[in-house]
Formats: C-alpha cells, structure tokens, sequence
C-alpha cells in the first residue's frame, strides 16, 4: 500500500548552471547527478511513496530542486512564486502535476515571493524562513490561504533557505545548524556538527532520509531509534540542494486523479 506520492523532476542538462549564492561554485557531474537521482526515487520508492515525474524543465537549471515550487499542505498544494527570477518558469509544470494528483490549488503572487524550501511543517505550525527568496509579503499571504495553521516567520542568516538549516524529526523535534537561524524559536532543537546533518526528509514510521555527507548525524538518528535512509546527493550540495528539495510527499494520495 503506497504512502503517498512523491514528486520528483529529472535533473536539467544545463544542471552545472544552477544558481550558488552562499558556496563556492565547484563543478558539477551532471551525469553522476543523474544517477544520483535514480537512486534518490529508489529509495522513495523503497520506502513506500508512489514516485511521479513532473515534467522536466529542461531550460530551467535549478528545476530538479522541486521542493521549491510549491508547497503541499493536507489537500492544498500552495503554488511558490520563486525568489530568484530565473526559477519562476518551473513553477508551472509543478501546477499541472498538483492539478493531476487532485489537490486543491492556490498561489503566491506579486510582489510576494516564496520558495518551498523556506517552509518547515511541524504539526500545524508553519514556520516560514524569511530572507534571501522568501518575503513578507508572501508570507502575509500566505497566513491568510493556511487561516487554520500557526504561521510563524523565522528570519534567516546566510544561509539559502529555513530547511538548509532547520528540518524536523518523525517525533516533531528538529535538527539544526546552530547559527544560521535563531533556533530559540523552535520548541526541541537538537543541534548537529554536520551541515548536511540538519537536512532530513522523514518517509513514515521511523525511516529518515540523510545524505551520505553526515556519517555522524546518521549515527545519531541510528542512536535515537529512527532507521536512516542514506543517498548520496553530492552533486546537488555542490549548488546548494539537499535531500529535501528533490522531492515533494503528498501523504494519503495514490495516484493521479481522472
Ligand atoms: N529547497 C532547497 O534546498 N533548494 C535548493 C535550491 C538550490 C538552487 N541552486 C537555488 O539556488 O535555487
């Protein structure tokens, strides 16, 4: 019985061209990128979730990092309006996949911008990075779409989006890169060494994926009791990606509808 969906986007073949802000641009292998990618699906795969394409994007380099075009929450899939300019024309594929699978869709929109990867889920509380992509205008707006959650903005330091540096655990505590944000805000906060460390995507029950880069953070997990799922992302943290941004769970749906 499938979890969920899992959407996903083929990696580009101008990749090598994604967008670095924060890091030094080093270069990237966008065959092994693909490989790594196949194995990134493998293990949703593996873990339960029904993998779907969103049609590539091939113009867009940075359009693997699906993540950030939209946000999902319960049966709304909230349309991102990407802060970097040259991401926006990602967002429409996303559209017409969240339109397949059935989910209700709404839209951030000018002069709001909003990238996914700046919204952390815990419970019903939406914590929402404020800084470099995401705006407070979109972020008004989107308290008004999510009335039913608590909205709370987290300004961000250098670094590129909230959940590069702050992603939650199964049992709603988080992993953090102390001195990115201000982790005062977070309610159980389990600081780590690594910086790929405080990057995790939980896949149900107490299976959570890490990177291959954070050998120490997966031996905490293992420590605590959850079952670390690793995948060697390499090449997408060289343009400051990470295990979330590749995918976005939509938990509960099976298919897409007709
Ligand atoms: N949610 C994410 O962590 N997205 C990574 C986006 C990386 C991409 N090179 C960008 O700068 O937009």
């Amino acid at each position: 019985m499938s979890r969920g969906i899992a959407l996903v986007r083929r990696p580009s073949s101008r990749l090598a061209e994604g967008l670095v802000t924060h890091i030094e641009r080093s270069t990237v292998d966008v065959d092994l990128a693909r490989r790594q990618h196949d194995a990134y699906c493998a293990a949703l795969a593996d873990a339960g979730w029904s993998v779907l394409d969103v049609v590539p994007a091939d113009h867009c380099p940075d359009s693997v990092f699906v993540e950030d075009t939209v946000v999902v929450c319960g049966s709304r899939a909230i349309l991102a309006r990407p802060g970097a300019q040259q991401r926006r024309p990602e967002v429409a594929g996303t559209e017409s996949a969240v339109r397949a699978v059935g989910l209700e869709v709404d839209k951030i929109s000018s002069p709001g911008t909003l990238d996914g990867g700046d919204v952390l889920q815990i419970g019903d509380t939406v914590y929402v990075g404020q800084g470099g992509r995401t705006n407070g205008a979109a972020i008004r707006q989107l308290r008004g779409l999510l009335a039913d959650r608590r909205v709370v903005a987290v300004p961000l330091g250098r670094v590129l989006h909230l959940k590069s540096a702050v992603t939650a655990l199964p049992d709603g505590t988080v992993v953090a890169s102390p001195g990115l944000v201000d982790v005062g805000i977070f309610p159980a906060v389990r600081t780590v060494e690594e910086d790929a460390g405080c990057h995790v995507v939980c896949l149900g029950g107490d299976k959570v994926m890490i990177s291959a880069s954070a050998p120490k953070t997966t031996s905490l997990l293992e420590d605590l009791g959850f079952t670390p799922v690793v995948v060697d992302v390499s090449e997408f943290e060289k343009l400051e990606g990470c295990v979330t941004c590749l995918s976005v769970l939509v938990p509960g749906i099976t298919g897409p509808q007709h």
